[in-house]
């Protein structure tokens, strides 16, 4: 404590670099990661088409909805949570959540209708706090909750012409707002990208230090004075400027002594280059073995994480190795500095002692989706006894877009005395995917209404995500016997095929990708305009089926990708699907529009939306 304030972000190769003849001796890059020393950290007690005929479309899904009502809505208000449900007449044997439940009725009062607009960031109060939040402007959050009455009320889709039932904030053409909510044309990145509008609160562990102070932000990549290798891979792969979370992150991350730190960040922000510029700038190339581990959830999240790690990389000696099942062959000793990996083969790995590689070398541990990485059911236990290997000072950093607060608690003690960066609850989601649910009348018309959907969904690239590998499959294989080309990827498929199923969709060769959670969380493929869930997300058995908010968040997260805009569908077709949609509106804070199938008029405009999203950002 109290080193923070008056340690500056020294950090790496330039103080560090002697000049001999010439010649620079690279000795690792950041200048303290060579004098690493675990036992000298205070901090370490304790220890993730075009155009479509909408004609067709219409024809084809035609006879979806046999309910009179089903084109009709009533407006609740967000704070009538219990507004009263027809009785369900679901056959689901999924209990209905329990709107009753105090967790239920939390969400709702917490749900902000209106905040203020801040779009610089607080000013410091000073030597009153450590927590600040880091600019944004706010949006408005207005929910309309789905009534199981269906009363009857016009179809909200509008007629502006971009499809998203907003007029277009601006006359460029490039279909991205220049100004909307107070966010001004300094708010826009490089590129026409709607910047990120939202807000981290930053907690910084040494309570005596100033957030605001210029040492924790980075409005560029050269005042983070990384080593010149670093700065090539950085531009070579197109970076211009620091994201929201980069710069706030980066600098408490390259700090020394090094912190741990816990950062959360909507979906598509740039985490994923926040860690990997830590993760190389600390590790030692001339030391053969692996000084840095980051874990994340699944094989396929790993491998895109090491393409991003080789390629900011590239120009430096430092090398990454890939643990994932099939990666590795038993006794092979590693001789890598970076290990990516999933939790599995890193134990894996461990239990061979020291004939693998030496985990006391360890420096960063970084944990990608760290809340599902340290859960308490799954990967946790995995983590955890990963961690126990791993020296005292290891540096750990945990990184996702959600931390529901159960997991913020159990972060905290994962990460002790790290500095914090948290989003408010109604900035989790970004407000560039419009979601939308679309009424089916009965879990049979859910496929016929995927498969009218087919030419929305390859007007770019889509994915749509079912509850079990037993539907993605039954749906691919009926799409494909009509004559769509679809793809489809879950975890009972073996290594080498999902590797390449999902390099199939990354290059464009599929354009829909059926899927289950396994690709939920991470993947960053920037083409991908619509998101499908075909089932609602839940918690499963354990979680009583109740619907899993943060699992919806990272699935609608695989598009709208760094300012980028998306669009979310979710297939209701019961009264329980309904109550879960609502209760994920009510948890979002955000509204979700109604997709009429048979109304012309709604699928014109999702057609628009698609269309509009896909011409990017220029
Ligand atoms: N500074 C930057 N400038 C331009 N593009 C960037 C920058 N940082 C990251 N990106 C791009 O933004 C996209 C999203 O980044 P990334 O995958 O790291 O997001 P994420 O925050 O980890 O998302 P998720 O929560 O879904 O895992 C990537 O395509 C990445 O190349």
């Amino acid at each position: 404590m109290g080193e923070e304030s008056s340690v500056p972000p020294s950090n790496s190769w330039a103080d560090l670099d002697d000049e001999e003849d010439g010649k620079v001796e690279f000795k690792g890059l950041n200048p303290t990661a060579n004098s690493f020393n675990p036992s000298s950290s205070t901090n370490q007690q304790q220890k993730e088409k075009d155009d479509a005929p909408v004609a067709s479309l219409l024809s084809r899904i035609s006879g979806l909805s046999t309910n009179p009502n089903s084109s009709e809505q009533e407006q609740v208000s967000p704070s009538s949570p219990s507004a009263p449900s027809a009785p369900s007449s679901s056959t689901s044997t999924r209990p209905k959540p329990n709107t009753s439940n105090p967790l239920f009725g939390r969400a709702l009062a917490g749900v902000k209708t209106d905040r203020p607009s801040t779009s610089s960031p607080s000013p410091a109060s000073p030597n009153a706090s450590t927590s600040t939040t880091a600019s944004g402007s706010a949006s408005k959050a207005k929910v309309e909750l789905i009534d199981n009455k269906e009363e009857k009320k016009e179809s909200k889709m509008s007629a502006f012409d971009n499809g998203w039932d907003e007029p277009p904030a601006s006359t460029n053409g490039n279909g991205f707002e220049d100004k909307k909510d107070g966010v001004s044309d300094a708010n826009m990145s490089e590129g026409g990208l709607i910047s990120n509008d939202f807000q981290v609160e930053v907690k910084l562990a040494d309570l005596q230090a100033d957030p605001n102070s210029a040492l924790y932000s980075a409005k560029t990549f050269e005042a983070l004075n990384l080593h010149p290798d670093l700065m090539k891979g950085i531009y070579s792969v197109g970076f211009k400027k620091p994201s929201k979370i980069q710069e706030v992150a980066l600098p408490l991350l390259l700090n020394n002594p090094p912190k741990n730190l816990i950062g959360q960040s909507q979906s598509g922000t740039g985490k994923t280059a926040a860690f990997t510029l830590d993760m190389l700038s600390r590790v030692d190339p001339a030391l053969l073995t692996p000084q840095a581990i980051c874990l994340a959830p699944s094989r396929e999240l790993a491998r895109q994480i090491q393409e991003v790690v080789d390629k900011i990389g590239q120009f430096t000696e430092i090398k990454t190795h890939l643990a994932v099942p099939g990666s590795w062959s038993r006794n092979q000793r590693i001789d890598k500095h970076i290990l990516i990996g999933t939790p599995g083969t890193l134990v894996d790995m461990l239990s061979r002692g020291t004939r693998i590689f030496d985990p006391k070398q360890i420096r960063v541990f970084v944990l990608d989706e760290a809340d599902e990485m340290i859960a308490l059911q799954g990967l946790g236990d995995q983590t955890v006894r990963i961690k126990k290997m791993l020296p005292v000072g290891v540096q750990n950093v945990l990184f996702s877009a959600t931390f529901p607060d159960e997991v913020q608690r159990f972060a905290q003690s994962f990460a002790p005395e790290a500095n914090k960066l948290f989003l408010k609850k109604e900035d989790v989601t970004v407000d560039a995917i419009k979601q939308l649910y679309l009424e089916c009348d009965g879990e049979d018309s859910k496929y016929d209404a995927l498969s009218a959907l087919y030419d929305c969904l390859t007007i770019g690239q889509s994915i749509v995500f079912c509850r079990t590998k037993a539907t993605a499959d039954q749906i691919a294989n009926r799409l494909t016997s009509e004559g769509h080309s679809v793809a489809s990827l879950h975890g009972d498929k073996q290594s080498g095929d999902r590797d390449e199923i999902l390099d199939g969709f990354r290059n464009g060769k599929t354009k829909v990708l059926i899927t289950t959670n396994v690709v939920a969380r991470g993947i960053d493929i920037q083409q991908v305009n619509m998101v499908v869930n075909y089932d609602v997300p839940d918690l499963g058995r354990e979680g009583d089926f109740r619907p899993d908010i943060e699992t919806y968040i990272h699935r609608i997260g695989r598009t709208g990708r760094f300012g980028r805009k998306g669009c979310s569908v979710i297939f209701v077709h019961d009264d329980r699907s309904r109550d879960d949609v609502n209760y994920i509106m009510a948890q979002l804070g955000k509204p979700m529009r109604k997709i009429n199938a048979k109304n012309e008029a709604d699928l014109e405009q999702l057609e628009k939306a698609l269309k509009f999203a896909l011409k990017g950002p220029n």
